[in-house]
């Protein structure tokens, strides 16, 4: 299968703005190389994010990829964007040159590109990540993930993810029952496991992400111990305990899915989490923390932990404001680049 890569040159400072124009045209996913980085970085909405060599782009300047489907009108999508690009400037960012070019790329070179760059890392005091095709000898206290994120996202090194396995080693107590909002490769249910959590449902919605967190849970040994759904965040909780009130099949093709395939599997598959549970670990955009904070309220016993991670700077405040609001008390923050991690809990003795 092939795919179009739109890419623009670009500034820093117009890189959130341009990312949500390339979604809103579609784009399955978006990438960013940074002057001097190693990394790109995460798509702001789908999860896409990998890495890339060191590259000559000077200071402050940045090139963005939007992927699309063979079959989108490229020059629709062009035609849409760049008058838009161009309107940044009268609120005063600067796009730069915002050169846009379209080529068509083999889907198994982009999937497989980053493969050489993606490195064993220790990412917190126990924890290690570790791609499946790369050899490693780890220390006998060393917990070691093995990861083959494939198209999803998840190799560990986003800051957004180190945050949240960081939090999730100093929060986990032993046989804790967690959800995973957002599992992309899967990597945190493995990690919260691995920390002795006794068992994770992992959702998300794209069944891409699904399949890669099956496929990295067998890697691990811990098919057992993780169940992948897909599910609009915790959706399928709903479903399967029946309480369908607040959506519809219509309003939700994704939910109406899920929920016929429980429907079929409802003996043999039961959730593996009993909720209310102990600790919800969500690593998405702040916007979507936010959609749903009572959900992850109900879903908790009291003194249950939330870990909610993928926050950037400017949205710390709001976050945080809107947790307390839902009744959570803020245990910690934690903070890498300009990315913040809240580490938030249920009051004991709330229902
Ligand atoms: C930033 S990635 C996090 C992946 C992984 N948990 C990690 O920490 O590296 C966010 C994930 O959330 C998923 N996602 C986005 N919106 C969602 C939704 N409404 N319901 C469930 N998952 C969603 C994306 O598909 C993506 O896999």
């Amino acid at each position: 299968m092939k795919y179009h890569e739109l890419t623009i040159y670009t500034t820093e400072e117009a890189v959130e703005m341009i990312s949500n124009f390339l979604h809103e045209q579609g784009a399955g996913g978006v990438s960013i190389e940074e002057s001097g980085s190693l990394e790109r970085r995460r798509d702001l909405s789908f999860g896409q994010w990998y890495e890339l060599p060191l590259n000559d782009i000077p200071e402050g300047f940045v090139v963005m990829k939007g992927y699309f489907n063979e079959d989108e009108d490229m020059d629709a999508h062009v035609k849409a964007v760049r008058p838009r690009i161009e309107e940044l400037r009268t609120y005063e960012i600067d796009p730069g040159p915002a050169d846009i070019s379209v080529v068509t790329v083999d889907e198994n070179d982009w999937a497989t590109a980053w493969k050489q760059y993606f490195k064993p890392i220790r990412v917190s005091e126990r924890l290690t990540i570790k791609p499946t095709w790369e050899d490693y000898e780890a220390t006998p206290e060393e917990l070691v993930i093995e990861i083959d994120p494939g198209m999803a996202f998840g190799t560990g090194t986003h800051p957004t993810t180190s945050l949240c396995l960081r939090a999730l080693e100093s929060s986990i107590r032993e046989g804790d029952e967690v959800i995973d909002v957002g599992t992309g490769s899967g990597i945190l249910a493995i990690g919260a496991v691995k920390l002795g959590a006794a068992r994770v449902l992992a959702v998300d919605l794209d069944p891409v992400a699904v399949s890669s967190a099956i496929e990295n849970a067998r890697l691990n040994g811990l098919e057992d111990r993780i169940q992948a759904l897909q599910s609009d965040l915790l959706g399928v909780l709903k479903i399967s305990s029946g309480e369908a009130s607040s959506w519809s099949s219509e309003s939700n093709p994704i939910e109406a899915k899920v929920r016929a395939e429980l429907a079929a599997r409802a003996v043999s598959e039961p959730l593996i989490v009993g909720v209310p549970c102990d600790l919800i670990v969500a690593n998405i955009l702040a916007e979507i923390i936010l959609l749903f904070l009572d959900d992850v309220y109900a879903a908790l016993k009291p003194g249950g932990t939330y870990i909610a991670s993928g926050i950037y700077e400017n949205k710390e405040e709001t976050v945080a404001a809107a947790l307390l609001a839902s009744g959570f008390e803020i245990v910690d923050r934690v903070r890498e680049d300009k990315w913040i991690a809240f580490v938030a809990a249920k009051p004991k003795g709330e229902g």
